[in-house]
């Protein structure tokens, strides 16, 4: 059979519908219950195979970015896209890929899993690229191996995550949803806001799903599912960063019916009750100067698909 040289893969943002974060593990790690929703907000990842006669040790990276800079980007074998592709040539018993080319739209360093994102369309392009008939199972096994959110943009939809948040569950969810993503200009990092976390709440209680969140998805209720929205690293987030409160009450004053931290932050999302309030409030966001930079979206979407 004839296998391609080159498969591009599209891929969404998250966002987290709520996030309950367990006390510090000894591993470090926390126990979540991680309601992930997947937004239409795609980054494409381009993959290519090595030349016939080439082992490459990694992949040679580029990105380019469609809003907003690119900055942060690593292009050398820390990008979890290459350690994606490293991960996955061990486990297929193949030549690393040739090159790996980045379309970033999903904010770095945003709360909105685009790194991971980028490493589960590396693992779909690898699995496409060799035909190497790894099951969905297979798939999110090494996706864990990667991080905690790596899994699910390989699902997509809305989707509950236990354990580190790796552990996936495909929730009953029959709405569309219209969102608004007040962007960053920097990032905060996935870690120091998990310890920020820990220093404001020693105590944390074993996280548990919000039946008014499940309640709300399977109605289809965009006014209940705005009030139910909750995320445990808010607090932190903010803490790190105290200028998100204002961009959080603007939203709201701005008639959002529910407003949070995406993640870890520092994209702040906002629900709205049709497409038309998402612009509105898109634009309102923009002209008080509450953020300068922000992206419309529905969810919820596939996960990572081959387009190419
Ligand atoms: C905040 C979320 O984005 C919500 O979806 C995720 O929980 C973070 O997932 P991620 O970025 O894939 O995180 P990983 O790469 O697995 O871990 C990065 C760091 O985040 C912290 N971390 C992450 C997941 C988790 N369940 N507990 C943690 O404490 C750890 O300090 C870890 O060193
Ligand atoms: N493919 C990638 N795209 C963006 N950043 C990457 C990538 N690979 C590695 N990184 C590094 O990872 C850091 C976190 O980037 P990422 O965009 O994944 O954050 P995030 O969206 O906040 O993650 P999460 O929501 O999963 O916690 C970046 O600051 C960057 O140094």
């Amino acid at each position: 059979m004839n296998t391609p040289n080159t498969v591009t893969v599209r891929v969404p943002a998250k966002v987290n519908l709520q996030l309950a974060v367990g006390p510090a593990r000894d591993d470090g790690y926390h126990d979540l219950v991680n309601v992930f929703h997947a937004v239409s907000l795609f980054d494409e990842v381009t993959v290519t195979a090595a030349g016939p006669h080439a082992t490459p040790d990694a992949p040679q990276l580029s990105a380019e970015a469609q809003t907003g800079p690119r900055a942060g980007v690593p292009l050398d074998g820390t990008n979890l896209a290459s350690r994606a592709a490293r991960l996955a040539a061990g486990a297929c018993d193949r030549p690393c890929p040739g090159r790996i080319h980045l379309r970033k739209n999903i904010p770095v360093a945003g709360g909105m899993a685009g790194g991971s994102a980028d490493a589960a369309a590396v693992l779909v392009a690898c699995n496409t690229l060799w035909n190497a008939g790894l099951s969905e199972g297979e798939l999110g096994s090494l996706a864990a191996e990667l991080g905690s959110d790596v899994a699910f943009p390989l699902l997509g939809g809305t989707a509950v995550g236990t354990g580190r948040g790796e552990q996936l569950t495909p929730l009953d969810s029959p709405g569309r949803y219209h969102w608004v993503f007040a962007l960053s200009e920097t990032g905060l990092s996935t870690g120091a806001v998990f310890g920020e976390y820990d220093r404001l709440r020693p105590d944390a209680p074993a996280p548990r799903r919000d039946p008014e969140l499940t309640r709300a998805l399977a109605a289809a209720d965009a006014a209940a599912l705005g009030a139910a929205l909750s995320n445990d690293l808010q607090r932190a987030a903010l803490s790190l960063r105290p200028d998100l409160e204002g961009v959080l009450r603007a939203g709201r004053a701005a008639g959002a019916s529910g407003a949070l931290v995406s993640g870890s932050g520092p994209t702040c999302a906002f629900l709205a009750g049709d497409e038309g309030t998402a612009r509105a409030l898109a634009a309102e966001l923009e002209r008080s100067g509450a953020c300068q930079h922000t992206v419309v979206a529905h969810g919820h979407v596939a996960g990572a698909t081959v387009v190419g």
